[in-house]
């Protein structure tokens, strides 16, 4: 994202690319509780979605044979028939019977989908171009130039690379690595993620709420998030703002956790512990970002192997900051080569955007097209950090640059779409 100097306070904090390169460098350049666990051998099938700690290489040609790719009759020719041309038939070949001896010119065989050519067979006649008479068979009008036949490398070749170490699994890599024969796959474990929320105020859903109170949610929303990416916290905490209280849960957490990610208390108030307690039980490698929403994001350590992010308080924050930093973070953690991000489009405004040039924002849209194909970004309703409202239905995050005043209708932006890969 463009970034610039023009907030009204100063610039304060680090450009989010910023932000997410020193977060990456600091995760491959220090060994973490990960960097020694020992891969799992796994069932392909129970593998999508996790990391390969192992390349996987073919142990074979795929298929393997040359094989018909329609119902129809193989020929003893390599060359393109012509209309009119007849042939003897001698046979047939099935997926699980093939032919076994050599076809001579002027002979056919009977051939289904995917039965493996004989010897002396260059190409195959779909059946719809074909009349059969008493044993031969005559082509009743020209045939296309493609011999219907699958090679026998298609899908791979013995030993060619199939998928690299870091490589994550989505569903068409396992399916693949199936057709090729791999039952089993070396994968990574995920980071176990301890997520601790912390306010004084906090009340869970369905219990009373007192003046000045309000009912939690980061737990449901970050953790719902996490989960969706694949990390599913294993241990997660609410805490009030107590320095004691809250060291006692980072160290309860740390103990069973790779990670550790907090929401709240990491601003410049006077029950904003966070901070202080990364500096006192670790590291803090940086503190602020210059982005809306998301300003008070601290990065650090818990001792030296245990990464800690400490997200914001208010749910949109966490959730964006959580998105941009802590997403690719654990991708990394995992072992993955590099980190997935959200893809990148230019769209058009469909809404004016009332602002002042400050911080770089990521405002929350939605997604439509013009009837002449204009992707098109719809921002409504107030963008406060506070307003998870403005997460729903959310398709884009869309980039509003630092120095950037107010914005028209048809104004080009670019935008992060808020998808994944199915396949
Ligand atoms: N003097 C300054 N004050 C603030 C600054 C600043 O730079 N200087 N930054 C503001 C920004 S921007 C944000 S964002 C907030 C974030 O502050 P914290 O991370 O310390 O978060 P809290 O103060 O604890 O909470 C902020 C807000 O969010 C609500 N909250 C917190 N946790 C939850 C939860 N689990 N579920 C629902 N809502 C939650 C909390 O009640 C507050 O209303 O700081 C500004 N201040
Ligand atoms: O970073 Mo804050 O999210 O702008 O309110």
């Amino acid at each position: 994202m463009a970034t610039g100097n023009a907030e009204p306070y100063g610039r304060e904090g680090l450009a989010l690319d910023e932000a997410r390169q020193r977060i990456l460098d600091a995760l491959k350049a220090r060994p973490t509780r990960l960097t020694t666990v020992t891969p799992e051998l796994m069932p392909l099938r129970d593998a999508l979605g996790r990391v390969l700690a192992d390349a996987v290489k073919a142990p074979a040609d795929v298929p393997g044979f040359r094989a018909s790719i329609m119902d129809g009759y193989a020929l003893g020719q390599d060359c393109q028939p012509n209309a009119g041309d007849s042939w003897t038939l001698v046979g047939r070949s099935a997926p699980a019977d093939p032919y076994q001896q050599t076809l001579h010119r002027g002979e056919a065989i009977r051939i289904l989908t995917g039965a493996p050519l004989p010897q002396g067979a260059a190409w195959v006649l779909p059946q719809e171009l074909i009349a059969n008479q008493n044993g031969t068979i005559r082509l009743v009008k020209d045939a296309s130039s493609n011999p219907w036949i699958r090679p026998t490398d298609e899908e791979c070749s013995q030993g060619s690379l199939l998928l690299a170490s870091g490589d994550r699994l989505g569903v068409a890599d396992i399916g693949r690595a199936s057709s090729c024969g791999i039952s089993h796959v070396k994968v990574q474990r995920r980071p176990r993620i301890g997520l601790l929320v912390t306010g004084d105020e906090l009340v869970s859903p369905g219990e009373e709420r007192s003046n000045g109170a309000i009912w939690e949610s980061n737990s449901t929303l970050i953790r719902g998030m996490l989960e969706r990416l694949g990390y599913p916290a294993v241990d997660c905490r609410l805490v009030a703002d107590e320095c004691q209280l809250l060291k006692q849960a980072i160290l309860d957490l740390a103990a069973s956790c790779d990670v550790i990610v907090s929401t709240g208390g990491v601003s410049a108030g006077d029950s904003d512990w966070i901070r202080p307690l990364m500096q006192d039980l670790g590291q803090v490698e940086f503190w602020k970002l210059f982005l809306k929403p998301g300003r008070p994001f601290a990065f650090g350590w818990f001792g030296d192997a245990v990464p800690f992010f400490g997200l914001p308080g208010n749910p949109v924050a966490a959730t964006v900051t959580a998105l941009q930093l802590l997403w690719p973070a654990l991708q990394i953690l995992e072992g993955q080569s590099s980190p997935e991000l959200l893809p990148r489009m230019p769209v058009r405004l469909a809404t004016p955007y009332r602002r002042k040039p400050g911080r770089p924002e990521l405002a929350r849209a939605s997604l439509d097209c013009s009837p002449d194909g204009q992707l098109l970004a719809r921002i409504d309703g107030s963008q406060a950090s506070s307003r998870i409202g403005s997460l729903q239905n959310a398709d884009l995050l869309v980039e509003i640059p630092a120095d950037s005043g107010p914005l028209d209708i048809g104004q080009q932006v670019w935008a992060q779409l808020l998808r994944r890969r199915i396949l």
